[in-house]
């Protein structure tokens, strides 16, 4: 039945047969794997599995040596279009009222503003001397030398440039209600609390009105307070906005709470992807997460089969200790 889930009925991301390599270091290999339209989906592994190389793949930060990524806008694209769009060499194709874009084949700049794959970064990267309101009109820059006709129309006051700063001035402000940061809208933002800083990125990226938005981290460093602030905000965000999500996240609380699917890189590899239920009991998930060799993951699966979930951790940490 594997139809049911969105991941294949109707994908928002492809990866197919991703392969990035860094001099004789093979980071991610022959990697596939669909994001579902409207899911949020955590991609999770142990240190250096090559979860960021991944986004940065996505994102456009690296062009990967091998491999496909795929975003469609819009349900029921063909295969078809997606043949004729490799095949013509270009970057984006129009079809089945929707829109394809091959994402390797583009800039990190055409990524965010025209594809609508938005990011946020395991180490903040905010403006830090600017207010919190003036980060989200950063934001929207873009849409703003649109409008100005990218002349000194801003500053003369084109009608179409009025209209497009009261509309991103209010776009601002919604996120910073939604994000709770409205009385800060006139704080510096290196000002706020660290969790404060993780919405308000959420919230800049947002304003780009993206189709998938990628999050690095987003619980890395919350309080139980915070994280469970992140985790209603990033339901609503798939619920109300109708957003695609994909994150890397250690907080397995965080990743099996919120998660509707899940993917589990080891050494670039993918060793389990299918719902938190799937992945929780996957006994190569537990080994690769406690280091253990190929002949205990028998052991594990046998006490995970038996539904005996800490005796399956405690086999797999007995000549471990802990994880890599
Ligand atoms: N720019 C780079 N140059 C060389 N090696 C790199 C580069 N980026 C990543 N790597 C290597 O690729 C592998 C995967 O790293 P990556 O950061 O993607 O893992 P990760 O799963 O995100 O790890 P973590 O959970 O610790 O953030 C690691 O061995 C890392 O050292």
């Amino acid at each position: 039945m594997a139809d049911t889930y969105r991941w294949t009925s109707d994908p928002v991301l492809t990866v197919e047969h991703l392969t990035m390599r860094f001099g004789g270091l093979m980071a991610i290999n022959d990697l596939s794997f669909q994001v579902g339209r409207g899911d949020i989906t955590a991609l999770i592994g142990p240190n250096g599995a090559g979860k960021t190389t991944v986004f940065n793949c996505v994102t456009g930060f690296y062009k990967p040596t091998e491999g496909r990524i795929t975003l469609r806008r819009g349900r029921g694209i063909s295969d078809a279009a997606l043949g004729e769009l490799t095949k013509s060499g270009r970057q984006s194709l129009k079809a089945d009222g929707g829109e394809l874009f091959l994402l390797e084949r583009m800039s990190d700049f055409r990524i965010t503003h025209t594809a609508g794959v938005a990011r946020t970064f395991q180490n903040i990267r905010l403006f830090g001397g600017m207010t919190v309101f003036e980060n989200l009109l950063v934001a929207q820059h873009n849409k703003l030398m649109l409008a100005s006709g990218f002349t000194f129309g801003g500053l003369i006051g084109l009608p179409s440039y009025r209209r497009a700063k009261e509309k991103a001035q209010d776009l601002a402000v919604d996120w910073l209600r939604r994000t709770d940061l409205l009385d800060r809208a006139d704080d510096p933002a290196a000002d706020l609390s660290y969790g404060d800083q993780r919405r308000l990125e959420i919230a800049r990226a947002m304003c780009t009105h993206p189709e998938l938005l990628c999050l690095d981290e987003p619980a890395a460093g919350l309080n139980p307070r915070e994280s469970a602030e992140l985790n209603e905000l990033l339901r609503s965000i798939r619920d109300q906005d109708g957003v695609s999500i994909l994150l890397i996240e250690h907080d397995m609380g965080v990743v099996m709470e919120i998660s509707d699917h899940i993917v589990v890189l080891d050494y670039g590899k993918k060793i389990s992807d299918g719902t938190p239920e799937t992945v929780r009991n996957d006994p190569s998930v537990i080994a690769a997460y406690l280091g253990v060799d190929d002949e205990e993951v028998e052991a594990v699966g046998e006490h995970l089969e038996q539904g005996n979930i800490d005796a399956a951790i405690k086999e797999a940490a007995v000549d471990k200790g802990a994880s890599r």
